[in-house]
């Protein structure tokens, strides 16, 4: 398939705002695609490179390419550059990745050219993508939607799904079953502000879980073979005996569950989630990583038991399932609301909360006792609340924008105040601004400006913003060695001098 056949339906999809129009429209691109170029077609419609980074940024990309008249570039022939650019790798790397890119540009019209750039600066944002490129391969395929999402949710990829649907005809489709062995997308949770907005929200009989900070694990015993994946369905078994030993003592033997690997310190409190990352990420010496930071899991779901699917079951009844296999340290703690309505009931469960958090832990997730499990959803019945973090910091410098944001001072170098009366930089967001806060942005800092390379422009630090983040983290990218998870613009603070924003003592104190 041409790339100018995607970069035109993906114009058309971004412009129209009827849905059924937008599903349309790529029921036509799929229907015209290969079957094995739908995969790609599918990705770079949601922004994605399947290569991952691919080490190009602006330095490289922002060379003018004369663009080529007509379109004869494919989607295979942009995935072959991709992938010979991921793999560049030494001295003269830069200078590589140039040439490429020049190679591939000059290939590409106008609009490819445009729409190659923001692919690699990360621009191709279209909302909801996947789930309306669900809908379209159905359409595509003629098969009912819900069947091709159950199918997705199976197993775990759209375009795995819609090669074969596309290939087979809707018959393929009877192929993705839940199967003890392969791992299913995990069900993903929406945010409330506080437990008593997540029980009334919810309406319903619930329950208060604590939130570990650690890693998504899905386990899968099949008698002797044990499984373990990751959120994104890596398979991690070589890397966690500790779980698959816990796996092997469970009283059943064909089961899938669902939890989290987090390690605790000599006190029995947490430790920090970069540490079990890091743990987790590790190949090397298993057992000498081991030895120093023993790691455990701990389960909150059952996707399947005795062989069979739970999924559809109400969480109340795979709890009876759950408590049934595993054992009750390694189930998380709970706390249940029967009545949503009973003030007692959700005080009880407000101090829950506060005692989770107490004990170390992230916060809680509220869930509804009467749903069933949607995995690869970010299901309603599912909540979690943590505590806001927020810090008033200074603006360092700016970068300016791309596509969209071309002409406008976006990505924001943020910095705290350290007792020498000078700045402290913490890392860069652009998240959360609106347009509206661009464009007053752009204006003030540029009145502040006091150098401007193109890219960067470096400004008088008198601009304050208060910025929500999830928690503070190690980087030694950054002077003080840590940076801000999830960093994002609530608004400007214009009225706030920068002399009273926040310290790095403040900002290092929130480790907790
Ligand atoms: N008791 C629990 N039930 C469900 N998920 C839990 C629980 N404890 C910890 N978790 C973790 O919390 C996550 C729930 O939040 P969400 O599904 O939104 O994931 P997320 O996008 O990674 O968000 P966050 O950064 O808040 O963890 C799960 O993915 C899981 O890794």
């Amino acid at each position: 398939m041409l790339l100018a056949r995607l970069v035109d339906v993906s114009r058309e999809v971004a412009a129209t705002s009827a849905r059924s129009r937008k599903i349309a429209a790529l029921a036509g691109l799929f229907a015209d695609a290969q079957p094995d170029d739908v995969a790609l077609v599918i990705s770079y419609l949601a922004g994605r490179v399947p290569q991952g980074r691919i080490g190009v940024g602006w330095s490289v990309l922002k060379e003018a390419v004369p663009p080529a008249a007509v379109p004869s570039l494919s989607v295979a022939d942009a995935d072959a550059a991709f992938t010979r650019l991921a793999e560049i790798t030494g001295s003269g790397s830069q200078a590589e990745r140039k040439r490429l890119v020049r190679e591939l540009m000059a290939r590409a019209t106008a609009e490819e050219q445009e729409f190659v750039m923001r692919l690699l600066m990360g621009e191709v944002r279209q909302g909801a993508l996947d789930a309306i490129a669900l809908e379209g391969v159905a359409q595509a395929a003629g098969a009912p939607a819900a069947d091709v999402r159950r199918a997705v949710m199976l197993d775990g990829s759209l375009p795995r799904v819609a090669r074969d649907l596309l290939a087979e005809g809707p018959a393929a489709l009877e192929r993705f079953q839940l199967r003890v062995g392969s791992p299913v997308l995990p069900m993903l949770a929406h945010t409330a502000k506080s437990v008593t907005e997540a029980v009334g929200a919810l309406g319903t009989a619930c329950v208060v879980e604590e939130k570990l900070d650690g890693i998504r694990v899905q386990v899968h015993r099949s008698g002797e073979d044990i499984r373990i994946y990751t959120r994104s369905l890596d398979d991690i078994t070589d890397r966690l005996p500790e779980v698959t030993d816990a796996a092997r003592q469970m009283t059943g033997d064909r089961f899938i569950l669902d939890g989290e690997v987090i390690a605790l310190d000599a006190t029995g409190r947490p430790v920090p989630f970069q540490d079990i990352a890091s743990r987790v990420g590790s190949r090397v010496d298993v057992n000498a990583a081991r030895a120093v930071l023993p790691l455990s899991a701990v389960f909150f779901d059952v996707l399947a038991a005795d062989g069979a699917p739970t999924l559809d079951l109400p969480g109340s009844e795979r709890h009876t399932v759950l408590a049934r296999l595993v054992p009750e340290p390694m189930r998380v703690r709970r706390a249940v609301v029967e009545d949503p309505a009973s003030s007692q009931q959700v005080a009880a469960a407000e101090e829950f909360f506060s005692e989770t958090l107490r004990r170390g832990h992230e916060g809680v997730l509220v869930k509804a006792l009467d749903a069933p499990y949607v995995a690869g959803r970010r299901g309603r019945s599912w909540l979690k609340v943590k505590p806001v973090h927020t810090l008033d910091l200074v603006v360092l410098a700016a970068e300016w924008g791309h596509g969209r944001r071309t002409g406008l001072l976006s990505n924001l170098h943020l910095g705290a105040r350290a007792a020498d009366g000078t700045y402290v930089m913490l890392g860069k967001t652009f998240k959360g601004l609106t347009d509206e806060m661009l464009r007053w942005q752009t204006q003030r800092l540029r009145e502040l400006a006091v150098n401007d390379d193109g890219f960067t422009v470096t400004v008088r630090p008198e601009l304050v913003v208060e910025i929500a983040f999830d928690g503070v983290q190690r980087s030694p990218r950054y002077p003080a060695g840590v940076t801000l998870r999830f960093a994002r613009v609530l608004r400007h603070r214009p009225d706030k001098p920068a002399q009273q924003a926040d310290t790095i003592e403040q900002v290092l104190d929130s480790r907790g």
